[in-house]
């Protein structure tokens, strides 16, 4: 079977599903476009809504982030069989992402430095208490995993924070120590540590 996921060479929003790929033990390739070089208008072409991540299993074509996470984690176990607990982990990614998509990194990345600073304050005085606190507790009364035990969801949330971290790190670790750990935990599975190692550090 041939697998092919195609995005930049940055985390942004194919980390995620890169680290389930590699923790299902899936053969694929991670097919990396120059952001800088971008827009590249032969590979626009190929994209159904001109966007990446972009995914490619023997030919056919899936975009969106999320549904391709959701397909391969489903490929990996990484779904639990109930319907509920499904719509559950359902709403914690996309909890997970209106906290991303709050940060407006788009704004960020362009904006001159008071504005960043402003941007940098807002969200840790903001958006990382009200997220983070109710993320703290879902993954307290869930044995530490959104769901219980490993789920796509945990993946999704990694990825995610790795992007965005460039706000707060150390404000994390000290004020959320259930969501640090999990962290780790996804970052210390077998083969995502093996793929983080040759990656070298990440970048959004
Ligand atoms: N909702 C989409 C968003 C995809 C998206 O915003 N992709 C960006 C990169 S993170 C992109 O392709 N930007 C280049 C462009 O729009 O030309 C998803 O989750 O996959």
């Amino acid at each position: 079977m041939s697998k092919k996921l195609y995005y930049f060479n940055i985390n942004g929003l194919a980390e995620s599903i890169r680290y389930i790929l590699h923790y299902g033990g899936h053969d694929f390739e991670d097919i990396r476009y120059d952001r800088s070089k971008w827009p590249i208008q032969s590979v626009i072409d190929t994209l159904p809504y001109g966007q990446v991540p972009l995914y490619e299993e023997n030919g056919k074509k899936l975009n969106q982030s999320l549904a391709i996470a959701r397909y391969v984690a489903s490929q990996s176990g990484l779904l639990p069989s109930g319907l509920w607990e499904q719509a559950v982990l359902d709403a914690a990614v996309h909890n997970i992402y209106d906290f991303w998509n709050k940060n407006n990194i788009r704004e960020y990345m362009y904006a001159d430095a008071e504005r960043k600073a402003a941007m940098k304050k807002q969200v840790l005085e903001e958006l990382v208490p009200f997220y983070f606190s109710r993320f703290e507790n879902e993954l307290k009364s869930n044995n530490g995993h959104f769901g219980g035990k490993l789920t796509w969801a945990d993946f999704i949330f990694v990825g995610i924070i790795e992007t965005a971290n460039l706000f707060y790190s150390e404000n994390i670790e000290n004020n959320y120590p259930t969501v640090a750990s999990l962290v780790k935990t996804v970052q210390n599975l077998p083969r995502v540590k093996e793929y983080i190692s040759k990656r070298g550090p990440y970048g959004i």
